[in-house]
């Protein structure tokens, strides 16, 4: 395909941009007229009913399109202080008041915080870890946006919490899948390079050990199925000697039938004084419930609805007709704008398999993950894809939560998320999103809507998160002042031949 319109010189696109009068951004109207480089163009509105309370722009030339990429750019240009800056602004979920040291960690702890190159506290870790390392240790169940350090405030209480010179396991953290066990079990290194009497072992599938033997390592951290049978059938592990666990991405340990019925069999298994915590981005209100009934007595930091979406990822959406115009809108945009790593969310795994092949057609490095892959090999295209060997991902939900990966700049929703009676499931759409935004940096999220069912979807997660409504002629504005949660539309048809 061509995208040759696309591909403008940048001082080209940016000389176009600054033909701002040109831009109409219009609401509910049936036709807007414009003109653009000296062309005089019409646009097509999508239809009103579509537009619901989103903001559209109708961008179908290349004028258009270049102003559109300009705010685009400056959306994902980091200032250089910008995490600094955050920590400083009480409204941001980074903000701290207190220091590390006055969290009184360890001093092994703060060596390892600081080469990890971390000097202030995020607030989730300033308010969870007094919390955690406070005697008698009480039970916590924690919401903290996506990317906002909430396994590093966990692991700094188990590594807080064990007594090295117990050569057995005190601490037991279950993730939900094998690549997640496996990022969690590298923070846990990296934050106790320092603290090498302290051991950690990996309960995930492939890891073979000894039958009859112990474990000696302090901390375990692996995947319910096998955390369970190390426990139970092998005992590898003696669960009454369990002090602290952990359950990361908690909202889906309880909601997954699966999940929850390992977990709660390891829990039970738990001495009664073992102190629990839970920790996630999301909580759906029937699971939050549910996380107050099984953890006894607990400390709660919960977001409100509307804290729950990072004012530094923007959303936009494309609206498209099919499949085939989503892939060209996708185009449209890699010729568009420069992008870092990007992931793209579909929802099965045919989907992601035509979509990967079509992109690699077209010459881009793409990994595909999906379910039915070998857990190592699941591991293994990460670990590529975190190195910056792939540039872009195509996966499905299996790697919604969790992973990070800093130079993730756009997540896009090739499919947008639902579950399985059709429904927005609004929890994995956060989840996505946050995949890019990482702890201050900028982000964009890009969904592609292709019918009047997926647009209708679009709306209910907007309803569901209580954004903001952007008058119209503000669009311009709002994107440059980096106002919360514009959703704007990108036309798919620009730029094809
Ligand atoms: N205090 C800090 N200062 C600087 N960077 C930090 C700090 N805490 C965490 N980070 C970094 O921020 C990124 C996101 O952190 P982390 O993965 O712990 O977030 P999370 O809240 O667990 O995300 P998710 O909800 O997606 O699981 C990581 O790369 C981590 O190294």
């Amino acid at each position: 395909m061509a995208t040759d319109s696309w591909a403008l010189a940048v001082d080209e696109q940016e000389a176009a941009a600054e033909s701002l009068g040109s831009l109409q951004i219009k609401e509910n109207e049936e036709k807007v007229k414009t003109e653009a480089n000296g062309k005089a163009k019409v646009f097509h509105p999508v239809s009103q009913s579509d537009q619901g309370h989103f903001v559209c722009c109708y961008l179908e030339d290349r004028a258009a399109q270049s102003l559109l990429n300009k705010l685009i750019r400056s959306n994902l240009v980091n200032t250089t202080n910008q995490v600094e800056v955050l920590q400083r602004d009480p409204n941001s979920p980074l903000y701290s008041v207190k220091s590390f040291e006055e969290l009184r960690l360890k001093p092994q702890l703060l060596q390892g915080v600081y080469a990890m190159g971390f000097n202030r506290p995020s607030k989730i870790q300033e308010n969870a870890l007094p919390m955690m390392l406070a005697e008698p240790p009480q039970n916590l169940i924690a919401q903290s946006q996506s990317g906002t350090g909430k396994t590093a405030a966990f692991v700094l209480a188990m590594l807080s919490r064990v007594d090295p010179a117990n050569k057995w396991p005190q601490c037991l953290c279950v993730s939900p899948t094998y690549e997640l066990a496996l990022q969690t079990g590298k923070v846990i290194e990296q934050m106790g390079k320092f603290y090498p009497e302290v051991k950690l072992e990996y309960a995930i599938r492939g890891n073979k050990l000894e039958r009859g033997m112990k474990i000696q390592e302090q901390i375990v951290i692996g995947t319910p199925g096998t955390v369970l049978d190390w426990c139970l059938k092998l005992k590898f592990i003696d669960p009454k000697k369990i002090k602290v666990f952990v359950l990361d991405e908690a909202d889906v340990m309880i909601a997954t039938q699966g999940h929850q019925d390992q977990s709660i069999r390891i829990q039970r298994m738990l001495p009664k004084d073992c102190q629990m915590l839970l920790f996630s981005a999301t909580f759906e209100d029937s699971v939050w419930k549910f996380a107050q009934r099984i953890v006894p007595d607990p400390n709660v930091i919960k977001l409100k609805r509307e804290e729950e979406t990072l004012d530094t990822i923007k959303q936009y959406y494309v609206l498209c007709n099919n499949k085939e115009e989503k892939f060209l809108a996708l185009c449209n945009i890699y010729g568009a704008i420069t992008i870092a790593q990007a992931m793209i969310f579909c929802h099965t795994r045919k989907t992601a398999g035509w979509l990967a092949g079509e992109l690699s057609s077209e010459g881009h490095q793409v990994a595909l993950l999906s379910g039915e892959m070998m857990v190592e090999q699941r591991a293994a295209v990460i670990e590529r894809f975190r190195e910056g060997k792939e540039k872009v991902l195509v996966t499905t939900n299996v790697c919604a939560r969790g992973i990070d990966v800093e130079q993730v700049s756009v997540v896009i929703n090739f499919d947008l998320p639902v579950d399985k009676d059709g429904n927005p499931d609004n929890e994995t759409y956060l989840h996505r999103i946050g995949r890019t935004g990482r702890f201050g940096k900028r982000g964009l999220a890009i969904n592609m809507v292709d019918s009047k069912q997926s647009m209708n979807i679009l709306n209910r997660i907007q309803e569901h998160f209580k954004w903001v409504k952007v008058p119209p002629h503000q669009c311009g504005t709002m994107v440059r002042s980096y106002r919360k949660h514009l959703v704007a539309v990108i036309t798919a048809k620009s730029g094809t031949t």
